[in-house]
């Protein structure tokens, strides 16, 4: 049986990050993708022109019309937009029996916020308890917990931090600090420093939705949360590798890179 995976995130029209990235991923690590999408960004590789979030009802809609008839092994939630739809994501993950990673996405790469101020009290009393695992960049643990991680030695409290919100998990990623790409994975008992060499790749739009997507995938073929983070950190970092230019800006993760022979 081929899992289901859901994707409950915005769309990107460059195709880089979010409902496109993700896609992407779950095709390349063989399940089947499906998406709830939240908002439409304009967006291309010198960042985002213009964004609309969907109204609830859309959002509710498309969820149910997946889960009910289709059933999902995993959920990856990201860009959010609002406080209202924060809340109906979390409300529909946290009634789904599938693990659930969380993804609160932010700001943008260039610096275009995907999710209003207003949205970061639902993040942390609705969104984060229903998470099996949450992935924060550092700028998102700052917004949401106002822990500053300048050093992997403090990724640790930043972890702690996070955990207070209720995910089962956390992965603090640390693709914004200087040197090797080092993401910490913890429960609160167990943890698990990855480490992958920093590729000096300019082209690395949609690394965060690429791992989120990969972990849930992972989760829905079985694997422990460990195992899937593993296994996605392996693909996320041999796609930055591969990352190609695209028009004028910062190009896109290669989501393909395991296939290609001919290039
Ligand atoms: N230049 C890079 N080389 C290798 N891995 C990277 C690089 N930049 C980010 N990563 C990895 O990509 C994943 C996403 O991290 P990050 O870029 O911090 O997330 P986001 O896209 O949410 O800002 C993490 O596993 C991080 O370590
Ligand atoms: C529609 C949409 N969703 C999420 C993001 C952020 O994606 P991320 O993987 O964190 O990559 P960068 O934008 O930081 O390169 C997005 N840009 N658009």
């Amino acid at each position: 049986m081929i899992p289901n995976v859901l994707t409950v995130a915005g769309s990107d029209s460059g195709g880089g990050a979010g409902i496109q990235a993700d896609l992407k991923t779950m095709l390349a690590l063989g399940v089947h993708g499906m998406s709830v999408v939240t908002a439409v960004t304009a967006q291309n590789s010198l960042g985002v022109q213009g964004a609309w979030e969907l109204p609830v009802e859309a959002v509710r809609a498309q969820y149910r019309s997946v889960v009910d008839d289709i059933g999902v092994q995993a959920v990856k939630t990201g860009m959010l937009a609002s406080a209202e739809l924060v809340e109906a994501v979390a409300e529909l993950i946290a009634g789904t029996n599938a693990p659930a990673v969380v993804d609160p996405v932010g700001v943008s790469k260039h610096g275009d916020a995907l999710l209003a101020a207003s949205a970061l009290d639902a993040v942390r009393t609705k969104l984060l308890p229903a998470a099996t695992v949450a992935t924060p960049n550092l700028d998102e643990v700052a917004q949401i917990a106002g822990v500053r991680v300048e050093s992997e030695r403090e990724m640790r409290a930043a972890a702690a931090a996070v955990l207070e919100y209720g995910p089962r998990w956390v992965l603090i990623k640390g693709g914004h600090l200087p040197g090797d790409a080092v993401d910490l994975l913890t429960d609160g008992s167990e943890e698990h420093w990855l480490r992958a060499p920093r590729h000096d790749n300019r082209h690395t739009h949609g690394t965060g939705c690429t791992l989120a997507s990969a972990i849930a995938s992972g989760l829905a073929k079985g694997r422990s949360v460990p195992e899937a983070v593993v296994e996605a950190k392996e693909y996320v970092t041999g796609a930055v590798a591969a990352g190609f230019a695209l028009g004028g800006g910062i190009g896109p993760v290669d989501h393909g890179w395991r296939f290609r022979t001919d290039v």
